[in-house]
């Protein structure tokens, strides 16, 4: 397996792009399902999921052509197949978003269930509540969601018990293909939802109030194709801006989406990280600063995200002071601590809260990787830490960050892989 090497101390510096959005490229490729004409997507980012969920579409008979700008075409016609077997689902969970755009177009799904990962259980009842609202038939069985509907959806109005991310994503794209007016309440507000409802208006359905929490839908017969550029990573863009602000150095991040990141961006101001803001670059600089630590409670869109908050306690580890960061999404996401703590980390778990006091000097060890946004709060330590710390386990980081150890090397990092065997 492979494994990253990094030598800690030295100060970020240069410029470096960010890429297209995991997140919002997932659903987005599902979408696709939904229409029977090509659909060219840019800025697709180059990540394992991403491969997955090509693959994925490449298994029910969906053709994918990359064109020679590196855009992707998508046609999925004609499907030979409706099923999303658990050798795929079970390496990405979002696989799950496939459902919904299945059973609108063809009235039928078998989506193995994605079952549990590291950061919590991750059941799937909401989306598939949802989905039963809009008419279809939902059995659960031999591990795959059988759906079928009879006929074409109908339209309802859904008020979810909880915010979810997918289950948005999923009802969403089942109900621009049903019959008649969709309301989805206590909607997911997050910005990947917003380009998917982009992505689909461009495909020719009619929605309004996405990146509210009531989302109006008015079904269409059929879908077109279009042309549709992926939103930059908002995980990513943070992800580099704790970088630099853990390292002490300045950075521009090009190509990015600032209005994303407000919780982000005030928080790590708070931690005293000047941030420059021009149009679609920013500019980050800690030269010269202090690192102050800062209290985060994780919260869906607009509030702070479960999906930064690994990196806020690696951060707050070398900070000055005491924080508490508080996890209110995933019940168990805080696996990074342990791997933390054998770099020399001050934390303590309490429930679904830790409380984390900054130490002057991170060490490197041996560490784990147990999941996406951990794998890159071990990078961030690794960064700071005296001598190199070796991370194995990095298919987590790969799903996520698409060359992290390039990216980090051009702005001055000492980072490498070693490929295993
Ligand atoms: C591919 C993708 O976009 N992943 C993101 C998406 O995940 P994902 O869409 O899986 O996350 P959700 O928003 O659905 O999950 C939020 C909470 O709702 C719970 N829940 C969800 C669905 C359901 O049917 N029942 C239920 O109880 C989950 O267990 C979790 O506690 O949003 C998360 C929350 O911002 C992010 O951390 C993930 O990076
Ligand atoms: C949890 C994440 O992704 P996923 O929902 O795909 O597991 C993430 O991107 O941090």
């Amino acid at each position: 397996m492979d494994k990253l090497l990094i030598s800690g101390g030295a100060k970020l510096n240069g410029s470096i792009r960010i890429s297209g959005a995991k997140n919002a490229a997932l659903p987005i490729l599902a979408a696709t399902l939904l229409s029977k004409e090509p659909i060219v997507l840019s800025n697709l980012p180059h990540l394992h999921d991403v491969t997955t969920m090509i693959e994925l579409l490449g298994t029910m008979g969906v053709e994918v052509i990359i064109n020679e700008d590196m855009s992707a075409q998508i046609c999925a016609k004609p499907l030979h197949s409706v099923t999303a077997p658990y050798e795929l689902v079970k390496t990405m969970r979002a696989s799950v978003v496939v459902l919904g755009p299945l059973l609108a177009h063809y009235g039928e799904a078998n989506v193995s269930l994605p079952g549990g990962c590291a950061i919590g259980s991750r059941p799937v009842d909401l989306h598939i509540r949802g989905l039963e609202a809009l008419g279809a038939t939902i059995k659960v069985e031999d591990g795959f969601i059988k759906a079928k509907s009879n006929g074409r959806l109908k339209g309802a109005k859904i008020l979810f018990d909880m915010v979810s991310v997918g289950a948005t994503e999923n009802v969403l794209m089942a109900a621009v293909l049903a019959e008649g007016i969709t309301i989805l309440e206590n909607a997911a507000r997050e910005p990947e939802v917003i380009d998917l409802a982009n992505l689909l208006i461009a495909m020719g359905a009619k929605i309004t109030g996405h990146g509210t929490d009531k989302i109006t839908i008015e079904g269409v017969e059929s879908l077109h194709g279009c042309e549709y550029s992926v939103m930059p990573d908002r995980i990513e863009t943070g992800t580099y801006l704790v970088a630099a602000a853990m390292t002490g150095g300045k950075i521009t991040l090009k190509d990015t989406d600032p209005t994303t990141l407000d919780a982000v961006i005030m928080k790590l101001e708070e931690a005293g990280l000047h941030i420059e803001i021009k149009g679609d670059v920013i500019v980050a600089d800690m030269t010269d600063r202090v690192l102050k630590s800062v209290d985060v409670t994780t919260a869906p869109y607009p509030a702070f995200p479960t999906d930064m908050q690994a990196q806020f306690c690696v951060m707050n580890a070398v900070a000055n002071g005491v924080s508490t960061i508080k996890e209110t999404v995933f019940e168990n996401r805080f696996m990074h601590i342990d791997e933390l703590i054998r770099m020399g980390c001050d934390a303590k778990i309490n429930g679904n809260t830790v409380v984390i006091t900054g130490v002057k000097q991170l060490k490197a060890a041996p560490v784990m990787a147990t999941d996406l946004r951990a794998s890159a709060s071990l990078v961030l330590g690794g960064l700071v830490a005296t001598g190199e710390t070796s991370m194995d386990r990095i298919y987590h980081i790969d799903r996520g960050y698409e060359c992290i150890e390039e990216k980090l090397r051009q702005l001055g990092a000492k980072i490498t892989r070693v490929v295993g065997k």
